[in-house]
């Protein structure tokens, strides 16, 4: 299967409240774009990675990537999923067509295991949808009202919690998301513009420390559990 690769990577980090947007604080010394940049084009299973960036981002080609000949930086959207369709857009100007796999991989999840990918292209072979890593929900969840106050529980069964990487046909994705910005959907993930259409991706269990940076607080729980993937060799 040929896959390429797509980062959504301009965002502004409100939520973090750095300052700077969030994928430019550093992680064990180097920032989290560059983890996640050096994981995704060190994978011989990507033929190419496009990088959404902000269009008036000054950062991103002045840092040193592992792979920088690997690297192609386009000018991303005002929501996630524009700067998605600015990064197929790129991979179709390349020369990838629409039979060809896309992954998307947030920049803010650095942590993205290496078999994890494996184990997700490899189950997706042959699948006819595409799908997403996932990770089950563990504690019970519960739905609360504007002043904090719980409305009901969610039945946890069959719960998850999507990641990603997300992998798609690049023509279908880039249908999916074209439709649902044609309706004023503004989907958070690649799949829910898929479910849009009626069909229905695989949920692929990942491991659970491939978090997203959002808050503050995330960027101490990504160290610790960045010294525990370093540990146990399951960083390349
Ligand atoms: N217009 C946007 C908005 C977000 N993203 C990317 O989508 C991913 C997930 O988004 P999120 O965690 O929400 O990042 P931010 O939008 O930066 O965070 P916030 O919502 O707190 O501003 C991030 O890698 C972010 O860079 C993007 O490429 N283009
Ligand atoms: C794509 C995603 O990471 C899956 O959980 C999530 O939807 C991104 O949401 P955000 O609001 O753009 O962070």
């Amino acid at each position: 299967m040929r896959c390429h690769a797509v980062v959504p990577a301009a965002g502004a980090g409100k939520r973090f409240g750095a300052g700077i947007p969030k994928q430019y604080l550093l992680l064990a010394g180097r920032s989290i774009q560059q983890h996640t940049l050096d994981r995704l084009s060190a994978m011989p299973e990507l033929a190419s990675v496009a990088v959404a960036v902000a269009p008036d981002d000054e950062l991103a080609t002045g840092l040193a990537y592992a792979q920088p000949e690997r690297l192609r930086f386009v000018a991303g959207g005002r929501e996630r999923m524009d700067s998605v369709l600015a990064g197929i857009e790129a991979l179709r100007a390349a020369g990838a067509v629409d039979d060809d796999w896309v992954l998307v991989h947030d920049v803010a999840r650095p942590l993205l295991r290496p078999a994890d990918v494996r184990l997700l292209l490899t189950t997706l072979d042959g699948q006819a949808v595409g799908g997403l890593l996932a990770s089950p929900v563990r504690d019970t969840m519960k739905r609360g009202d504007a002043s904090g106050l719980v409305l009901d529980t969610v039945p946890r069964e069959q719960l998850w919690h999507a990641l990603t990487p997300q992998v798609f046909r690049l023509g279908l994705l880039r249908d999916a998301l074209l439709q649902a910005r044609a309706a004023g959907v503004l989907v958070t993930d690649e799949a829910a513009a898929i479910e849009r259409m009626g069909l229905r991706p695989l949920l692929v269990a990942g491991a659970a420390d491939n978090i997203k940076i959002t808050f503050p607080d995330d960027l101490a729980l990504a160290e610790a559990l960045l010294q525990a993937q370093l540990r146990a060799g399951v960083t390349t």
